[in-house]
């Protein structure tokens, strides 16, 4: 099988590739990136695919970041975001690519809603204001995918992931999400010897957090067979927890002895967050690192990154 993996060396699409390269040596495998082709160039891509010809995409490219990110340049998350899915999707759809995954997101869902939310909850109420540009480029990524595969018949499917993290995180403390954010945040006040953090928000607000490399490795194996897929469908870990118990997972991978204070003037999003994947499960879905195990790996792939740097 010929795949493209789009966002190849992002958070999720380097999981991607190191769990197809694991899991299915045989395919060919192309994990590209910005320099390959700059997905918003919608003529570019269109070539880029044609030529490729690939028998299944995974679509994972996206302008993604944390919530005072997304806050700060709602115009870049629409724009950027509808720019690159319209092109990846109509390239798809003119290539007649048959099998597409599209990565959307949770943020898809209202923000006061039942919880757990099911899929069939998009578009049922106003949506979070803290995402709503992103939401809305994913919005539209998934009715492409549902009305091009209504009317063409090919397989094109959205995943639906709750919040995610994973070894290849970007570890800001402004830009990156809560998870890297938390980590850098609590071994720098280890390494100065500051009795403090200062967590966003309130530190009561809910989320799931995915280990990205389980959510990539049933990707891998998914793929090729999502016509057994509904239109959308959520992954999730099923479990929520607050921030404070993030922030505390963190200490401990860290082994950090201080306290936490809150800045109650950094947003704090939704209240909760928190996906229905029986769906899923019943496909297979089964993710198994614990909040415990992955945020110790993810502490560890961050630890060689300041390696890196300073051997550099
Ligand atoms: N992280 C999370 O918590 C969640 C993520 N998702 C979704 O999962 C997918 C993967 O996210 P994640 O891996 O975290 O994000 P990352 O930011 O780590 O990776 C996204 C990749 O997309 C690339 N990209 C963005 N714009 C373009 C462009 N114009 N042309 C080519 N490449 C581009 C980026 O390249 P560059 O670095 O050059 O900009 C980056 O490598 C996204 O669709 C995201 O919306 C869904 C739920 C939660
Ligand atoms: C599914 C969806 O999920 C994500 O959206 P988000 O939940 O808005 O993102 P987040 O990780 O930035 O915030 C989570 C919570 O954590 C609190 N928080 C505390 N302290 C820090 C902190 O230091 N940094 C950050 N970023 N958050 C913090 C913050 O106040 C908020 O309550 C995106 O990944 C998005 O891409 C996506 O698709």
């Amino acid at each position: 099988m010929r795949v493209l993996i789009t966002g190849g060396r992002g958070m999720l699409g380097t999981s991607l590739a190191e769990q197809w390269a694991i899991k299915r040596p045989d395919d060919e495998l192309h994990a590209i990136v910005r320099a390959d082709v700059d997905l918003t160039d919608k003529a570019a891509t269109a070539r880029y695919i044609e030529k490729l010809a690939p028998d299944t995409i995974v679509h994972a490219a996206a302008v993604v970041g944390g919530i005072a990110a997304k806050l700060a340049n709602p115009t870049r998350y629409l724009l950027d975001n509808l720019l690159v899915d319209t092109s990846v999707i109509s390239a798809a759809i003119d290539a007649r690519v048959p099998e597409l995954l599209y990565i959307g997101s949770a943020v898809v869902y209202p923000e006061q809603f039942r919880q757990p939310l099911l899929e069939g909850d998009m578009l049922a109420a106003p949506l979070e204001p803290a995402n709503e540009g992103y939401a809305i480029a994913k919005i539209a990524g998934t009715k492409l995918c549902e009305y091009a595969s209504a009317e063409f018949g090919l397989r094109y499917r959205v995943a639906v992931p709750s919040n995610l993290y994973g070894p290849h995180d970007h570890f800001s403390p402004t830009h990156g999400h809560l998870i890297a954010a938390a980590l850098k945040k609590v071994h720098d006040a280890s390494v100065a010897g500051a009795p403090t953090v200062s967590v966003w928000g309130d530190g009561l607000a809910r989320r799931e957090f995915t280990y990205a490399p389980d959510l990539a490795a049933w990707i891998v194996d998914q793929a090729g067979r999502l016509e057994t897929w509904p239109a959308l469908l959520n992954l999730g870990q099923g479990t929520d927890h607050s921030i404070n118990e993030y922030y505390d997972a963190a200490r401990t991978a860290v082994g950090y002895s201080g306290d936490f204070e809150y800045d109650t003037d950094k947003p704090s999003g939704t209240p909760q967050r928190l996906l229905d994947s029986s769906r899923a499960r019943a496909l297979g879905w089964a993710p198994s690192t614990t909040l415990e195990r992955g945020m110790a790996n993810v502490y560890a792939a961050y630890l060689a990154t300041i390696e890196r740097h300073n051997a550099s």
